[in-house]
């Protein structure tokens, strides 16, 4: 705490003296362009290197900042101040549309699509009559406060530098926030996000929205800084200029931005003299260079230069403030014995292939109920068919007597059924105390607002106190600040369980939870889940290791060829010849 204090000191104490030291014009008017930069590619590390979205289209953003308050002050005489707002408006209103159709997208067709649009928009602005075509607009008016002028200089300096730091400030507070996890859970995919209870369409939408908003400023300050605008500098080449900023810097790191703007300006400048010093002609050799540079890092560097300034500073682990901490409430639990989970005649196909063929059974509260069968049975499918990952063909699932069939993930969650994963699916750069913290996402309410003012503390400090209560239960109070990374399968299987357990719910869906662990490892989880069923969890089970599914479940249900073939004790089940010929492959 105290070093981050230290840090953010020094960093005011070097643009205040820069700004006050005679500095030559020319270096105060790089270090505006690279901070009207830096607040573009701030966006680009939240959207791209946080949140796992590629986009070609950040440039386009920028020009519709610039263009607005461009547009509305020469032609209409408004303030730059209320233009200001007026482009963010109009940015986030695209934004939220072109983000809603093209963010449904994934693996290459977002970046395409943001290449599209990023086209679009460039040659919408090089097109129109009202905007100048390609010869733009021309005297757009400087910045002025109260009539004064705050010119080009040293006091545009100031300010470009206080919106780039109050942004960065900005971005760490809602990174470290309930939906900054939910943001940063984004880039494992949306199965593990959305059994959180995230909406990852919206939080996507979000981010975007977010990043396109930090592009609008920054184009609002390029335009009266640069007193005119045309299309050149928000073309898609920019955004790909924009990208490789991000990737140099340390796309994953807030300070990455700054870093990839500073580096990528200085080097560019230096090039632009040197190269033609160096080949005797001119020419933009530099691109050359930047592209050989790119391969480079995205090579030898892929986290970029402050992923090395990053390992090399100090790291307090989290304050612990959350002990007097306010609970979070609690759902009402089904008593001993109620029919928690119903799956009647649940059938799914995969084109001609019957993966689950009309399966009935039940769970009941304070149970375990173990879901074995040899490989391909369609255990798997059946546990997404539960947990809304699949929607089934027919059938009919019901959860504490609701109809729960065909449900989102995220709804199904909320009802109180959490689950685990056959592939351990977690953020390997947070903490263990942090990826549990996000299992409580349905618990918490506060949003990005909230968490970038911070405003959200109380709230915070409940839904860490709850992943630390979590994380005891399953015997991992040790490793609250471990990073998840760090962690041996054994511990990363008991965090996902953690996880689950911070979601508070009435049903916990384990697929295979001893896979990869050692002997010791298996007895412990035997511990955690007969602890669990003591304390009124009912549990599936999807388990290969018959020794601990003989251990712990209350009854067995086995599948082979995706259909029901015996369900009983786990003496009964052992004592099947039926069961004994499926796993043996022999005909019963
Ligand atoms: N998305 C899919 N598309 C097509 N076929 C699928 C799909 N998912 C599963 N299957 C098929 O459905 C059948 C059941 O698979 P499932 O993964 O549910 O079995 P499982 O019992 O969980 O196996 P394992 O123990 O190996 O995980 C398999 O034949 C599998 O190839």
């Amino acid at each position: 705490m105290l070093l981050r204090k230290i840090g953010w000191l020094l960093m005011l104490a070097v643009i205040v003296l820069i700004a006050a030291l005679p500095v030559p014009e020319f270096w105060i008017t790089q270090l505006n362009y690279i901070g009207i930069s830096s607040l573009a590619v701030l966006g680009l590390v939240l959207l791209t290197g946080i949140g796992g979205l590629t986009s070609f289209g950040q440039a386009a953003f920028v020009g519709i900042g610039a263009y607005t308050t461009a547009y509305l002050t020469v032609n209409a005489g408004l303030s730059p101040w209320l233009t200001l707002w007026v482009g963010l408006g109009l940015t986030a209103v695209c934004a939220i549309v072109l983000g809603w159709i093209t963010l449904r997208m994934s693996g290459h067709y977002l970046p395409l699509a943001t290449l599209a649009w990023g086209l679009s928009l460039y040659y919408t602005m090089g097109n129109l009559q009202a905007l100048g075509k390609y010869d733009g607009i021309l005297g757009v008016s400087g910045l002025s406060l109260f009539g004064w002028e705050l010119g080009q200089g040293r006091v545009f300096f100031l300010l470009t530098w206080a919106l780039v730091l109050l942004a960065a400030l900005a971005m760490l507070h809602l990174l470290d926030s309930r939906v900054g996890r939910a943001i940063r859970s984004l880039k494992t995919g949306s199965q593990m996000a959305e059994s959180m209870g995230i909406n990852t369409l919206r939080f996507k939408i979000g981010i975007f929205t977010i990043a396109a908003l930090l592009a609008s400023l920054s184009g609002w300050l390029y335009a009266h800084f640069q007193r005119s605008v045309n299309p050149s500098p928000f073309s898609v080449h920019i955004g790909i200029e924009y990208l490789f900023m991000a990737v140099l810097g340390g796309a994953g790191h807030v300070w990455g931005a700054i870093t990839g703007a500073l580096v990528t300006k200085l080097l560019a400048d230096q090039l632009q003299v040197l190269l033609p010093a160096l080949i005797g002609t001119s020419g933009s050799y530099e691109v050359i260079v930047f592209g050989v540079l790119l391969v480079l890092v995205l090579k030898y560097a892929p986290n970029g230069i402050w992923a090395f300034v990053d390992r090399k500073l100090p790291k307090a682990a989290r304050k612990v403030d959350w002990q007097q901490a306010a609970p979070l409430a609690h759902r009402a639990m089904p008593v001993k014995g109620e029919v928690v989970l119903q799956a009647s005649n649940i059938r799914k196909e995969f084109g001609g292939l019957i993966a689950v063929n009309d399966i009935s059974f039940s769970v009941h509260a304070g149970q375990i109920v173990g879901l074995i069968g040899p490989n391909g049975a369609g255990k798997s499918t059946t546990f997404n068919l539960i947990t809304g990952v699949l929607a089934p063909t027919s059938g009919r699932v019901a959860f504490r007597g609701d109809d729960i069939t065909g449900l989102a993930s995220r709804e199904i969650a909320k009802r109180g059924i959490s689950r685990t994963f056959q592939h351990v699916k977690m953020i390997a750069d947070m903490t263990v105390l942090e990826n549990v913290a996000l299992g409580a996402h349905l618990r918490g309410g506060r949003g990005a607002l909230s968490a970038t003012l911070r405003l959200d503390r109380r709230e915070e400090q409940s839904l860490f106190r709850e992943a630390e209560i979590q994380l005891r239960r399953v015997g991992m109070g040790d490793s609250l600040h471990e990073l998840a990374g760090n962690l041996a399968m054994g511990p990363q299987r008991l965090l996902e369980i953690a996880r689950a357990l911070c979601n508070d719910p009435a049903l916990l869906l384990l697929d295979e939870p001893a896979a990869g662990l050692r002997h010791k490892e298996k007895q412990g989880l035997a511990d955690v889940l007969r602890q669990l069923r003591a304390e009124g969890l009912s549990i599936l089970l999807v388990e290969h290791d018959m020794d601990l599914v003989m251990q712990v479940t209350d009854r067995i249900v086995v599948m082979e060829f995706g259909t029901r073939l015996i369900e009983g004790t786990p003496a009964d089940i052992q004592a099947s010849p039926l069961v004994r010929a499926a796993y043996l492959g022999t005909e019963h």
